[in-house]
């Protein structure tokens, strides 16, 4: 049977001029779950809903099979936040950061914490300001991991950094995992979630579009570029979304085998992440 380290039901959000609508996801243990969307789609908003910085008006949050409104010590432990908004004073050195931390959490591994800086040639007496914007975006994210939690919350992690050290990011991230552990990783980025994320959960104007493992969007899902004439022949398929160009007509598929047996001559690419977001975007489905 599956376990949950996170799961939303029926979320509703309510805030001055957006709302975020019925969102329920589901994050398993051992998985890393890519969670996209446009600016302003809602990411953020879920993930400070998840971290009782927002009030949700109705609906449940589980963290660790808790009510996350009794947001007790013991599961603040468990979890890692990366934020846009440091939550700390950027004057600060990363040596008095790390004082705050260790404060803030009962597990708080000084050597760990060393030895992630130490491979990343990060210097504890610089402070957050005179880090560049890559050294920022590692030290947050080495600040999020050094109490060695279960679940990560990561808002566009991967931000700010050149494709270089993305990877050693990625890998981290990798390293980090176990059957017990999960991450919720908000990016723009869609081809590291390509690289690393188990599941896919797309959000567009507060609400889920579209849920997705990522090895059935592998075996199953297939984007089928075809000329106007052909997709008005093929008017009997359902599409999962179609995208109309003035020469081309790009459709999101669920049965890739079909296609390819009834129609080989059919031009046939597995999506990537961007393609579905770019189609849930600007197709009709
Ligand atoms: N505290 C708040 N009060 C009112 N509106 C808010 C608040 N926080 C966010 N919003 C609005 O909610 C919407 C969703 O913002 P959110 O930051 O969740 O999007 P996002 O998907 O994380 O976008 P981005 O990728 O740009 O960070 C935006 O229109 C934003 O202006």
């Amino acid at each position: 049977m599956t376990e949950y380290n996170l799961i939303l039901e029926n979320v509703n959000v309510t805030l001055d001029s957006f709302d975020l609508q019925d969102i329920s996801i589901q994050i398993p243990k051992g998985q890393i779950v890519g969670f996209v969307g446009e600016n302003g789609a809602g990411k953020t908003t879920t993930i400070k809903t998840i971290l009782n910085l927002l009030t949700p008006v109705s609906g449940e949050i589980k963290i660790f099979g808790s009510h996350n409104l009794d947001q007790k010590p013991a599961i603040k432990e468990k979890i890692g936040v990366i934020l846009d908004d440091s939550f700390f004073d950027e004057n600060f050195k990363i040596y008095q950061i790390e004082k705050v931390m260790q404060h803030a959490y009962k597990n708080w591994d000084r050597a760990y914490f060393s030895e992630l800086l130490k491979s990343h040639d990060i210097d504890k007496n610089k402070t957050f300001k005179e880090c560049s914007k890559g050294m920022q975006a590692k030290l947050k994210i080495f600040l999020a991991l050094a109490h060695h939690p279960q679940l990560l919350l990561l808002d566009e992690p991967t931000t700010g950094l050149d494709p270089v050290s993305r990877q050693e990011i990625l890998d981290i991230f990798r390293d980090f995992m176990d059957d017990e552990k999960s991450i919720l990783f908000s990016s723009h980025i869609t081809s590291d979630l390509d690289k690393i994320a188990d599941q896919i959960i797309l959000i567009h104007k507060g609400a889920i579009q579209f849920i997705e493992d990522q090895s059935t969007l592998d075996e199953n899902y297939a984007l089928l570029k075809i000329t106007p004439e052909i997709y008005a022949e093929l008017n009997n398929f359902e599409f999962l979304a179609v995208l109309e160009q003035s020469h081309s007509v790009t459709c999101l598929t669920t049965q890739k085998e079909l296609f390819r047996r009834e129609f080989p001559e059919f031009e046939m690419t597995t999506p990537t992440i961007e393609d579905i977001l770019l189609l849930f975007k600007k197709g009709v489905h």
